[in-house]
């Protein structure tokens, strides 16, 4: 049976995005698996699912699974995306999106495909993050980030942005291979539900350097939810203002974390790489329609 989906990205963190608002889509892991591989499927590191909203009011609901199948409660890049959609989709100025982790609202931002997504409040308590419970003091947590010749114990800063997140604060990130130390740190048992694990690096007022090994999926060229988490940590930390600029491999989020309503606010550019149809038996995919930039070259007759 083939299926339309879209290929997209935030900053190069990048998604297939099904409409399950008519058709209902539910796949095992092992199919998101082999969908989501680079090797054998289209590729992605999230899947994200556009579904019908059980709140009135709500414009869709948004499932998320990683690559390796499992499923998760929030995607920052992911939601500006679906969040782009649904505003180009509806004409509306703003559009509400419901997820596991709570009802998000997306507008734009300005910038063509920029758009602002209020990712709501941040939580900070050991049993929000969640923390294994004799970790309930996290001045405790002392774990080895390496390198080897480094064997300094960081303690990390660690924030749910509806999914956890575990921060090493560090001088320079270029000393670290998060390759190594991320899986080790995602899968700690200071982390009973895993974490996503930032290196971050201050290179100026309120910017920031992150680099982020991703639950589920590994190395990402972004994380929304991690720019958040670091920018709300930064200011707990009192490391910097309400205001930041997180420069990820991929690219800059904006994060503002509102002093009036304790929201956390990120923006940042979204792209559609292009429209694809898929058998899902088979896992045979094709491109059926071009994407932001190829319409760019199209209309400019851009050179190749
Ligand atoms: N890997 C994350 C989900 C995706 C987060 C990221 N892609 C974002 O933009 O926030 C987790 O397991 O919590």
């Amino acid at each position: 049976m083939r299926r339309p989906f879209l290929k997209m990205n935030g900053l190069g963190n990048d998604f297939v995005v099904w409409d399950a608002r008519d058709t209902r889509l539910v796949l095992t892991p092992e199919i998101i698996a082999k969908l989501g591989s680079r090797d054998t499927g289209i590729g992605f590191d999230q899947m994200i699912t556009v579904e019908r909203s059980t709140v009135s009011g709500v414009d869709a609901f948004m499932r998320i699974h990683n690559c390796d199948g499992s499923q998760v409660d929030a995607c920052g890049n992911a939601t500006r995306c679906v969040g782009r959609l649904l505003l180009e989709e509806s004409g509306k100025d703003a559009v509400m999106i419901q997820t596991n982790a709570g009802l998000l609202s997306a507008t734009a931002a300005g910038a063509p495909r920029e758009i602002t997504v209020d990712m709501g409040k941040p939580r900070v308590n050991w049993d929000q993050i969640p923390l294994a419970e004799e970790f309930a003091d996290t001045r405790a947590i002392e774990l080895q980030i390496g390198p080897i010749d480094d064997p300094i114990l960081h303690t990390p800063a660690v924030v749910n942005m509806g999914n956890p997140h575990g921060i090493f604060w560090v001088k320079d990130i270029e000393a670290y291979d998060l390759s190594k130390v991320g899986p080790l740190l995602e899968h700690h048992p200071v982390f009973p539900e895993g974490a996503n694990i930032s290196l971050a690096q201050f290179i100026g007022k309120d910017e920031i350097r992150v680099k982020v090994w991703e639950r589920g999926v590994g190395l990402t060229q972004a994380c929304g939810t991690a720019a958040c988490a670091v920018a709300v940590a930064a200011v707990r930390d009192t490391r910097a203002g309400r205001k930041s600029k997180i420069h990820l491999p991929g690219g800059i989020l904006n994060i503002e974390w509102r002093e009036s309503d304790s929201h956390v606010m990120m923006s940042g550019p979204t792209e559609i790489e292009f429209e694809g149809e898929v058998d899902l038996e088979t896992i045979e995919w094709t491109k059926t329609a071009p994407g932001d930039n190829d319409q760019a070259q199209e209309a400019t007759g851009g050179a190749a």
